[in-house]
């Protein structure tokens, strides 16, 4: 292994990047390298390095660092210390590097298109070095980051951050993954203020405007990069869902937020529920929150009921929302299109606002949260949920973790240790009454992996619903025997590459069975056949 001395990016980039990668393979000649040189040695350097830095952004930059020099070490780390690693260049630290970005930027590291762009997109898309490879797209615009709101061009480390994770989770080569932030100003004063903000000084477009760049991006996109599956990230929710709709045909393209999210909760609350004494059709799920997430996920929840016979109408009777207005019902002011579904046919009542009232009054078994109100979850909130169920279900999902509505703390103490919990961000295990106890994180980052290899190794050239629900319950299906036992509600990250190629194949049998699939090979494989090509074609670094 031999030190990387050119830079990541230089002139005829995908050429050199290639060189790079073929050069970090091959044995250093003699002299280059210090005398006495090991992988694993240089491995517990980098670690040692990266630990005295002292704060989460330090390391992220520090890792970039080390991504963009020798991208083999980088991956080598991630997946040797993931449990530690994932939580820097991701959820929740990747949140704080987008902040900061315009402060933190170095390298080059994805492509930029902007609202200036318009009329020469498909050239823009044809100067992304490594075009031939590309397989994965994710594709900002920044909108929404997190729970962070509008960041602007800001948000590329969120494309590059979940990209780092189709590397590490799903085997995806470094070469084929493509960040595209797209540029379409920004309504964050802070940022237009901001000298060093890295994006067009300018407010977002109306509608018209963005919907006709959008549909130029997209044509582009299936022309110049056919191969390309996209993945949409952080939009705002009425675009989130517009675009969706809009695109899903066009291109092999899910929308993360939507799609992803609702897969992990609903294969979070499948495993929970195996853990509550509650027969499933009696199960009452309250999403506080109705954003683009919120009602992706409540989607997505349907087939935790309906898949046992119930019919689609009693299925939503079990799901209540809650925005910031309350209680969303049919009649009350106010109630955007997109919740429209969800909203209450038959209450009479008057407009209930406080969540502990909603809860006394709806006597939910499940509590979600998707409403990036930190502390929304109050012990008098978590106490209530005890009332109405043995194991409540409590899912703080707000994403980064200062925004989450609760702390698994929290959960545990105010419900007297009886909480099933996962959350969107990390958090720490805990003891109570001498028993130590572990969170679930029911983050997308289970899901986007093995539904996207499962996509391109089919040649899918649509992402089908039914194919984001069998990565769902692929998921839930894949908790072992002990991680059972220890009542986890998701499968130890360290397992997640088993995991993603298990999910991939559950996608591939989806993608044929509706008949989107492109490859006649992988039809004749059977299960175990199929999950060996999966592996197969993993990368290692
Ligand atoms: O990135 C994450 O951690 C999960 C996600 O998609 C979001 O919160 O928007
Ligand atoms: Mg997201």
């Amino acid at each position: 292994m031999s030190i990387v001395l050119t830079p990541y990016w230089s002139p005829d980039e995908g050429i050199q990047k290639l060189k790079i990668e073929a050069r970090a393979k091959a044995p250093a000649a003699p002299g280059l390298a210090p005398p006495v040189f090991s992988m694993k040695a240089q491995l517990d350097r980098t670690l040692l390095q990266l630990r005295s830095r002292t704060s989460p952004i330090e390391k992220y930059t520090f890792l970039a660092q080390v991504k963009q020099a020798d991208v083999e070490a980088f991956y080598k780390l991630c997946l040797e210390y993931m449990p530690e690693i994932i939580p820097i260049i991701y959820t929740p630290t990747v949140g704080d590097a987008c902040l900061q970005y315009s402060k933190i930027y170095r390298n080059r590291e994805g492509l930029f298109i902007s609202l200036k762009d318009k009329g020469r997109i498909g050239n823009i898309l044809r100067n992304w070095p490594l075009a031939n490879e590309a397989r994965i797209s994710v594709v900002t615009d920044g909108s929404r980051i997190l729970g962070l709101g509008d960041l602007g061009a800001n948000g590329m480390p969120i494309a590059v951050g979940k990209l780092s994770l189709y590397v590490a989770c799903a085997g995806i080569r470094p070469s084929s993954t493509f960040p595209i932030t797209l540029d379409l100003g920004t309504d964050n004063s802070s940022n237009l203020s901001d000298p060093l903000y890295l994006g067009l000084r300018q407010r977002r477009p109306l509608d018209a405007e963005y919907d006709a760049f959008m549909d130029e991006f997209i044509t582009e996109m299936g022309r110049v990069h056919p191969k390309v599956l996209v993945q949409f990230e952080d939009f705002s929710t009425d675009h989130a869902f517009s675009y969706l709709e809009r695109f899903r045909n066009r291109l092999p393209l899910f929308n993360d937020d939507i799609q992803g999210t609702g897969a992990v909760v609903l294969a979070g609350l499948l495993s929970a529920a195996r853990l509550v004494p509650v027969p499933r059709n009696e199960h009452r799920i309250l999403l506080f929150g109705a954003g683009s997430a919120s009602v992706g996920v409540a989607k997505q929840l349907m087939s935790f009921f309906t898949i046992t016979g119930m019919s689609e109408e009693a299925a939503r009777s079990q799901i209540w929302l809650v925005d910031s207005k309350g209680l969303v019902y049919v009649g009350r002011e106010e109630v955007a299109d997109h919740k429209m579904y969800f909203a209450r046919r038959h209450y009479t009542g008057i407009p209930m606002k406080d969540l502990t009232e909603i809860v006394k009054y709806v006597k939910p078994t499940a509590l979600l949260g998707l409403s990036t109100i930190a502390g929304a979850f109050t012990p008098e909130v978590i106490r209530q949920m005890s009332q109405n169920t043995p194991r409540p279900i409590i899912f703080p999902l707000s994403n980064p973790v200062q925004l989450s509505e609760c702390t698994f703390t929290e959960a545990l103490i105010h419900s007297n240790g009886t909480a099933i919990f996962a959350s969107g961000s990390p958090f720490g295990s805990e003891v109570i009454g001498g028993v130590r106890r572990e969170p679930g994180q029911g983050n997308n980052m289970y899901i986007f992996p093995g539904l996207g290899l499962g996509a391109i190794l089919c040649r899918a050239k649509s992402v089908t619903d039914s194919m984001v629900q069998a990565a769902a319950f692929g998921l839930a299906g894949s908790l072992s025997w002990d991680e059972r036992a220890l009542e986890l509600v998701y499968p130890r990250v360290e397992r997640i590459r088993e995991i993603s190629a298990h999910i991939a194949v559950k996608v591939i049998r989806a993608a044929q069975q509706a008949g989107v699939d492109n490859s006649t090979d992988l039809k004749r494989m059977n299960d175990t056949v199929l999950l060996e090509f999966v592996k197969g074609k993993m990368w290692n670094p």
